[in-house]
């Protein structure tokens, strides 16, 4: 049950950092940071079933596809698999150059040496050693007080410089993570790090990594760029130290707080793709590499096939990326409501080539991550017309006035009022024929036969059959269109007169047919609609669509009688 007064049970798990002076919230990020993939490691030992050898392998392939140059594949200490992928990478000649592979150890002697037996023969290796260093850690679970935590950070550190000293064949990089570091008193962090890069005598030609992790994510994002600003300027060795972020996602701030990091100093950032990863997850390292994308800044990661990448990691995890996951949901680019698609139509209406992308609510082009523009606009009972008329335009080339698109998006909302379910834009299409185009009753339209009389003047003998009869119609105008409103207001309708009229190609090159898109007004009852015609030649599409809209507007006037 929830606690009415929180407080009794509840208090802030970090310490308030006194920082008046800080620097960050001035700071802009102006280039990536160095990526670090931990999708083998982290990501992986918080999955239902980690990663077999296959899956591994797969995931390793497509991170190094994207352009990751750090990838800890993973915890050999922890099993047989791990221990052995990582050695199938080695013997296999699977790293290329450019790629450094690293791999996690906690503090302890055998594990240490397990890890770095695992790595024998690799080009480059960063070595990660990581312990607790947060008062509840060292109380709970190490039962040590804050000498001691420190002296097992030492021991630890000299114990993998040893050994690797005997391995000169490879280039080695440390890492040291103070684990739970968010949640560690500051100057104590500061106290560790600074004997971990004496240990390691981190310099400009020699760097050492000091991660600085969110290992639970306890304060707001803030909290945490004043924590790294604090360690950015006080730590010792400083130029000697690749600063590197952690974060977790617990209070799902973990993008925010590793875009505050890097503002206030951070160089480097570790995380999953999609923001796998221990509980709610790393920070999630696709949204903070498109974050930059669409700002302008080359993230230097690839994206550009996101599908593919979704699919991989769906295979290797198990896990599904979220339909509204930042920038790779399957909903991210699609507009359900009306005035969303409006906006959208608009934009991508005025959009010139070669321009800034300036999208109402869209912002990132679809089109850089591999995906299409066919879900951008999707159509349920929230949509408009604008939407409406996006999807016929798009799909179908069809382009509508504006008082036809108000029309018909009366006409979908019925629609899907009723199904309560999203409509296709087959539907639409299918609906807008059936109401706009092959509208039969009264009369359906057999024929017309055009005869120039003189300049000035068409006469045209119109077929319609109604009731199975038979009419010829004649009329005379000064265009085909008025010679078959008169036709027509001869035989029924008297007072019929056009409103708007609209001709356009559908599709093209030889199999481009008309569109005539007619707005007729009966002035005698006072109501106006639209009718369509369709066809090879434009004036029959013109009298197709007179034919139409007269059916329509006798069953307006049908429906008012009956109503
Ligand atoms: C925040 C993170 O994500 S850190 C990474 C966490 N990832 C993993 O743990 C996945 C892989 N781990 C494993 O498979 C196992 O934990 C192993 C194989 C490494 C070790 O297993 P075990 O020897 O059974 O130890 P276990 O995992 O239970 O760890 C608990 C012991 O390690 C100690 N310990 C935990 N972390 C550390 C550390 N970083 N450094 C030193 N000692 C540590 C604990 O104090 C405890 O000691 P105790 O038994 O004397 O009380
Ligand atoms: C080992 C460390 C970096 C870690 O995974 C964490 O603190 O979350």
């Amino acid at each position: 049950m929830m606690l009415t007064d929180p407080s009794k049970k509840y208090r802030p798990a970090y310490q308030r950092v006194d920082l008046p002076d800080r620097t960050w919230p001035n700071n802009t990020i102006s280039k990536a940071p160095i990526w670090m993939s931990t999708d083998l490691r982290d990501g992986n030992q918080a999955l239902f079933e980690p990663m077999n050898a296959e899956q591994k392998l797969r995931m390793f392939k497509a991170l190094v596809a994207i352009g990751f140059k750090e990838i800890e594949v993973a915890f050999p200490s922890a099993s047989q698999t791990d221990f052995d992928f990582v050695r199938g990478l080695i013997e296999n000649n699977l790293i290329p150059d450019d790629v450094t592979i690293e791999v996690l150890t906690q503090a302890r002697d055998h594990l240490i040496e397990r890890t770095m037996e695992s790595v024998r023969g690799a080009k480059k290796v960063i070595v990660h050693v990581y312990n607790a260093t947060s008062p509840v850690f060292r109380q709970t679970v190490f039962n040590l007080d804050q000498a001691e935590t420190k002296a097992l950070a030492i021991h630890a550190a000299k114990k993998i410089k040893e050994i690797a000293a005997r391995h000169p064949e490879t280039q080695w990089t440390f890492q040291y993570s103070p684990e739970t570091f968010t949640a560690t008193e500051l100057p104590f962090a500061k106290e560790v790090c600074d004997a971990i890069t004496e240990v390691w005598e981190a310099s400009s030609t020699n760097k050492v990594i000091l991660n600085l992790p969110a290992t639970v994510e306890v304060a707001s994002p803030n909290v945490y760029a004043d924590q790294i600003e604090w360690m950015h300027r006080n730590l010792a060795r400083r130029e000697g130290v690749i600063l590197s972020l952690h974060p977790h996602n617990d209070r799902g701030c973990a993008v925010a707080a590793a875009e505050l990091g890097v503002m206030a100093g951070a160089d480097r950032v570790e995380g999953c793709l999609f923001g796998h990863g221990e509980r709610t997850g790393n920070v999630d390292l696709v949204t903070l590499a498109l974050n930059l994308y669409s700002q302008g800044i080359s993230p230097n990661l690839d994206f550009s096939d996101i599908n593919d990448v979704i699919r991989t990691v769906e295979e290797c995890t198990r896990l599904p990326v979220h339909p509204r996951h930042p920038y790779a949901g399957d909903l991210v680019f699609t507009a359900f409501s009306g005035s969303h698609q409006d906006a959208i139509k608009k934009g991508f209406s005025m959009r010139q080539e070669g321009e800034f992308w300036e999208m109402p609510y869209l912002p990132l082009d679809p089109k850089d991550l591999g995906r299409n523009y066919d879900a951008v606009i999707r159509v349920n009972s929230q949509s408009g017309k604008g939407g409406i008329a996006y999807l016929l335009e798009s799909n179908y080339g069809v382009v509508l006035p504006r008082r036809l698109q108000i029309e018909l998006s009366q006409v979908v909302q019925v629609l899907t009022d009723e199904s309560g379910s999203e409509v296709r834009a087959q539907d639409i299409w299918q609906l807008f024929n059936q109401q706009y185009v092959q509208v039969q009753q009264p009369y359906q339209y057999v024929s017309y036969k055009p005869e120039h009389i003189d300049e000035n003047t068409e006469k045209v003998t119109l077929v319609v059959e109604q009731d199975g009869i038979t009419q010829h119609w004649v009329g005379q105008g000064n265009g085909p269109i008025s010679a078959v409103l008169n036709a027509f207001n001869h035989a029924s309708l008297p007072q019929i007169e056009v409103v708007s009229y609209e001709e356009r190609a559908l599709g093209q090159g030889a199999s481009a047919k008309a569109i005539a898109v007619i707005e007729l007004v009966d002035k005698a009852r006072n109501v106006s609609t639209f009718g369509v015609g369709i066809h090879d030649n434009i004036t029959t599409a013109s009298v197709q669509a007179i034919v139409a809209c007269v059916n329509r507007l006798k069953a307006v006037e049908q429906n008012r009688q009956v109503a």
